[in-house]
């Protein structure tokens, strides 16, 4: 990738980066703040319910009373006893009395009601209660009174007291109707008539209209519903509150993830530039993994795997280089670079040693270079080695275009050399596909080897594997044998060969001979012995 183009992108991933926690915090404040006033809307509109509920029953209960006590005389003594001890004893009743063709003809208040005209009512509840929402007193001449009717009882209770509740915003709107009552019997501040209707079925809903969040809750034991509405602007105090606690976390988050991004984008640009100055200052090395054969428990050949030795000691495994230089165009070079050091490693082994073979790997791009067939010509020239002696592994990600594949592969094994698929099952090889190819082993991945025996649903593919390798008369190596249990399993089942950690684990060259040698000098006693 270029590279002005790569700081470019590395600064959007980075704006981004610090954009995204702070919008997402920004977001997050407007949906709490939301949250917050809502619940404090449902909170009045369920206090304005509990009061209009709480008058309600007293003033049934008082009629009650005074209904059950009747002695023939409404204004007896003993009734008036009661009135005034009913009006005492509840908290929201102002005064009860007893009325005769809409006069009241005694009440808790005294004497001095007798004959005051109530009037007729706005509206009668289903319940039979005559309703008057805007009562006059003479005593109370700025007051408006609410009088509840049945029979022959009145009871009067302040217009504002089922709304009389504590808020935080001054102008909150609050209400309780009557249902099926267009007006409401007492309310607050703006209050749209169609908010009750919009509880459906539903016992409380809360929505957003008119630039209010509204909360309506309705009486599960009167036909009544409390309305509670908050103006939007107090959205944005609460959304700023929880904004201010929010947005620096996000901005800290932002800043983290972009620094972090800042410091992998320099580390990945950082690579390909000490990759080439490894090469050139030799800090690449090879490590060789022994390749048993299963039958015989022998070593017959190896594997060269690639290890970098950064200045400061620091080791760096391929699976962290390789893509980057692949992806780098540096690929080639280190390719050469395991080719010498191949040469240098192993090739007076194998010249004494002509059963021996050593495994090179391949990455797609070392297939299309035309430089491949010198490489390996060069190997077999420097070091007196057989190009049979000389497997090329090549992973099933290069073979995606087989066309341009096929030629190369017979062109290698035309000079003698050998070639692996590796990885094999982990990419998109079918028969048809493999059977295109001139290829002499499969290497059988190790994510299957370690699923033999076991409940993984991949289990059963290595049996699959055998069997393709079988039809298209393939030798099998298995990759990342751990296991007795594995090594048997393979045996049993006609795989040949082996690489694992239950044999060996990638050791430096001088190693491996001298435990080639230890072998051998074993079994020489051993035979000896026999
Ligand atoms: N193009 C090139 N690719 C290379 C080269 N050298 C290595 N590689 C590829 O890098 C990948 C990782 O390799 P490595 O970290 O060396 O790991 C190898 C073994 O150490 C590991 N292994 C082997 N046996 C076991 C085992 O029993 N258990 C276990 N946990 N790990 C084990 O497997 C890796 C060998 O893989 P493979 O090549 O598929 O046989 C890896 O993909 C290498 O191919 C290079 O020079 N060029």
């Amino acid at each position: 990738m270029n590279k002005s183009i790569a700081i470019a992108l590395t600064l959007v991933v980075a704006t981004v980066a610090v954009g995204l926690p702070v919008w997402l915090a920004i977001v997050e404040s407007e949906r709490q703040g939301l949250e917050a006033v809502t619940e404090r809307t449902l909170g009045y509109a369920r206090d304005v319910l509990r009061r209009s509920d709480s008058t309600a029953d007293q003033v049934a209960n008082g009629f009650a009373r005074l209904t059950a006590s009747a002695d023939g005389n409404p204004c007896s003594e003993t009734q008036l006893g009661m009135m005034r001890q009913i009006d005492l004893s509840s908290k929201y009743v102002q005064a009860i009395g007893y009325l005769e063709d809409g006069r009241l003809l005694c009440s808790s208040l005294g004497r001095d009601t007798k004959g005051l005209l109530i009037g007729s009512p706005d509206f009668m509840t289903s319940g039979g209660v005559a309703v008057h929402k805007n009562l006059r007193l003479p005593f109370a001449p700025l007051e408006t009174f609410i009088a509840l009717r049945q029979n022959h009882y009145v009871a009067v209770i302040h217009k504002d007291l089922p709304i009389d509740i504590t808020t935080t915003e001054q102008d909150s709107s609050l209400a309780i109707f009557v249902l099926g009552e267009a007006t409401p019997m007492s309310s607050r501040g703006f209050v749209n008539r169609d908010w009750v209707g919009r509880l459906g079925r539903r016992s409380e809903a809360t929505f957003i209209d008119s630039g209010h969040v509204v909360a309506v809750a309705k009486s599960t034991r009167y036909r009544s519903a409390a309305v509670a509405a908050v103006p939007m602007h107090h959205l944005s105090t609460r959304t700023r509150e929880v904004a201010l606690r929010l947005v620096p976390v996000g901005i800290v988050a932002g800043v983290v993830l972009a620094i972090a991004v800042l410091l992998l984008a320099r580390t990945q640009m950082a690579i390909p530039a000490a990759i080439k100055s490894g090469l050139k200052r030799r800090q690449f090395f090879l490590l060789y993994q022994p390749v048993v054969d299963l039958a015989t428990g022998e070593w017959v050949g190896a594997e060269a795997l690639i290890r970098w030795r950064r200045p400061g000691g620091e080791l760096i495994m391929p699976d962290f280089f390789i893509p980057l230089a692949e992806q780098n165009g540096l690929i080639e070079q280190l390719t050469h670079c395991v080719f010498q050091l191949v040469a240098r490693d192993a090739g007076t082994f194998m010249q004494r040693h002509p059963a021996f073979h050593i495994a090179i790997n391949l990455s797609a791009a070392d297939l299309h270079s035309p430089h491949l067939l010198t490489l390996l010509d060069g190997l077999s020239a420097e070091t007196g080695v057989s190009p049979h002696n000389v497997l090329v592994e090549i992973t099933e990600r290069g073979l995606v275009n087989v066309d341009a594949v096929r030629q190369v592969l017979h062109d290698v094994r035309a000079k003698g050399f050998r070639i692996a698929i590796d990885d094999f099952g982990t990419g998109y090889s079918s028969l048809s596909y493999l059977e295109a190819l001139e290829v002499d082993y499969l290497k059988i991945d190790k994510s299957f080897i370690d699923a033999i025996a076991t409940e993984a649903p991949t289990s059963n593919v290595v049996h699959h594997i055998i069997g393709m390798a079988k039809s298209l008369e393939l030798r099998m190596i298995a990759e990342g044998v751990e296991t007795q249990e594995q090594a048997h399993f393979l045996r049993e089942r006609g795989v040949e060969f082996a690489q694992g950690w239950l044999f060996g684990k990638a050791m430096p060259f001088t190693e491996l001979e001298q435990q080639m040698l230890g072998r051998a000098t074993a079994a020489m006693e051993e035979q000896q012995q026999v």
